[in-house]
């Protein structure tokens, strides 16, 4: 198994996109979250939205793999999901913060950790930003959160800088190739 990381606006799900499009025979978890969903994001393709109430639940009944807080929103990895796709040999990318990758590591050892980087910190602050999708708080707070996982790139046991979305994806997909499942 494969965990893809890094700071908020490195574009992170914009490698993913394009693996999904590019390599359907990766499988890429879909997290829950209480977030509300963007402009474009379908309910069981980018995320589950969930309720407060319906995480607790989720929490409660160990049905999450790892979760965490993340800039005032909840974020799980569906357990049964990741353990069925291991069991039946599929390559499987999970996309999760800083917070999530250091749970895996610990539940998981043998799972990779890839970190995302960006070529510079003004270009993650020109794509956070450029993206358009948070008020300047929640960006905020994104780039706060996106110093500590800067801070925590060598706990990965690699790194990809994303100067190319085509470049990262080649390296991921040789990745997932060679890592154990
Ligand atoms: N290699 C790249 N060069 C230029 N722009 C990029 C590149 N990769 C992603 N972007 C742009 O950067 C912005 C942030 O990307 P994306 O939403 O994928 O980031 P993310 O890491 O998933 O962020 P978050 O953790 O907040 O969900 C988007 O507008 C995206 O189009
Ligand atoms: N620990 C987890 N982190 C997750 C999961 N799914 C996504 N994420 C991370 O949350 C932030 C914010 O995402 P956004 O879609 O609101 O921009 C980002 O770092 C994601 O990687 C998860 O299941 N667990």
């Amino acid at each position: 198994m494969t965990v893809l990381s890094g700071p908020s606006g490195v574009g992170k799900s914009t490698v993913v996109a394009e693996l999904r499009r590019s390599h359907p025979e990766v499988w890429l978890s879909v997290s829950v979250t209480t977030r509300k969903p963007r402009p474009g994001e379908t309910h069981g393709v980018e995320y589950f939205f969930a309720g407060n109430d319906e995480f607790d639940r989720l929490v409660a009944s160990g049905e999450l793999l790892e979760w965490a807080e993340f800039a005032g929103n909840r974020y799980g990895t569906p357990r049964r999901a990741v353990l069925e796709k291991l069991a039946a040999g599929v390559p499987t990318l999970l996309e999760i913060d800083l917070q999530g990758a250091r749970q895996v590591r610990r539940t998981m050892p043998e799972a990779l950790l890839v970190f995302l980087a960006p070529p510079t910190w003004e270009e993650l602050e020109r794509r956070l930003r450029g993206r358009g999708t948070e008020p300047p708080d929640v960006i905020a707070r994104r780039l706060e959160a996106g110093r500590v996982e800067m801070a925590a790139e060598k706990e990965f046991d690699l790194t990809l800088v994303n100067t190319s979305v085509n470049d990262v994806c080649h390296r991921l997909i040789t990745l997932l190739g060679h890592s154990p499942s």
